[in-house]
């Protein structure tokens, strides 16, 4: 549950809680608090739906909803943020009546909301704090794997993440076209290589390969110097992406496939299997 509500500057807006300006400065020295941070304002490409995949129904609430609720009902986490876009008309609709600050100031890319929201609660959140950055798009997750990750992770100067170890076999092909639905390795038509003949074809060694999931957790001073200082936008796919581009290793804690991210139509049947079995 909430334990104190930073204050914050600029875009914020606090349904249903009260801010205290001093809060910040007490953190950084002791121990360090835990804060969420859930960047919820893309606007759901893959999915094709009528609007942003964050506020689907999915397993009878709005799928941002279910994230907001698993960081509440921690009793780790001091507070929760969700980064929403400027013109954001449907965020006060699925928030909780008390624990969570709004802020409006989502960007063009995830990276850029995430930095965005950083720079909004500097001064709020401590150097020292922990910064869990989670999607709106993975409503799996529970209280335990928080609880986990931030176990996990403890005192690990270069934060960490929960992953998933790879189980199948992996492929890389050259074809342009190798997302979803696409066809590969035909020799003709949708899925060859963009230059003359078939798509090359190789098999990956998967010893070692993780799938990273969210949350990613990092100290805010980490977080803010390793996103600042990403000059390849498109390479910062995730958070552990930006401080490992800062020569650090982050520590892989394993998740749970209940926390998959909803991308595509489909998901949204297998997430709302995860969620009708007990935590
Ligand atoms: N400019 C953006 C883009 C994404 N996100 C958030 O980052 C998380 C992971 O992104 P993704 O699953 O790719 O969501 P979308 O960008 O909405 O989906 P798509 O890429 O299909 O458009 C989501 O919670 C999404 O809302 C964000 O805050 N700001
Ligand atoms: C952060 C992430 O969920 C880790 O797997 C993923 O990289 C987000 O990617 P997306 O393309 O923004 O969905």
């Amino acid at each position: 549950m909430t334990a104190e509500t930073p204050a914050v500057a600029g875009t914020a807006s606090t349904p249903g809680t009260a801010s205290t300006a001093s809060t910040a400065s007490i953190s950084s020295a002791s121990a360090p608090r835990y804060f969420a941070l859930i960047p919820a304002a893309g606007v759901g490409a893959r999915m094709a739906a009528d609007g942003p995949k964050q506020y689907l129904s999915v397993g009878g609430k709005p799928m941002l909803r279910h994230a907001l609720d698993a960081f509440l009902a921690s009793p780790l986490i001091a507070h929760t943020y969700v980064v929403v876009s400027p013109d954001d008309g449907q965020i006060d609709a699925v928030l909780p009546p008390a624990g969570v600050t709004v802020l409006r100031c989502g960007g063009a890319t995830r990276m850029d909301s995430v930095l965005n929201a950083l720079r909004a609660l500097q001064g709020a959140v401590g150097e020292g704090d922990m910064m869990l950055v989670h999607d709106a798009a993975r409503p799996g997750l529970t209280p335990a794997l928080i609880a986990k990750l931030i176990a996990g992770v403890a005192g690990h100067p270069a934060g960490g993440l929960l992953a998933l170890p790879v189980v199948d076999t992996v492929k890389r092909s050259t074809a342009a076209e190798a997302g979803p639905g696409a066809a590969v390795g035909s020799g003709s038509g949708s899925g060859s290589g963009p230059g003359p003949g078939p798509a090359k074809v190789a098999t990956v060694p998967r010893d070692g390969l993780w799938l990273a999931q969210t949350p990613q957790m990092f100290s805010y001073a980490l977080l803010a110097r390793a996103l600042g200082a990403a000059t390849d936008a498109s390479a910062i796919t995730d958070d552990a992406s930006a401080v490992e581009a800062l020569g650090l290793s982050p520590r892989l804690v394993e998740g749970h496939p209940r926390n998959l991210k909803v991308t595509l139509p489909a998901d949204i049947r297998i997430a709302e299997m995860y969620l009708a079995e007990p935590q």
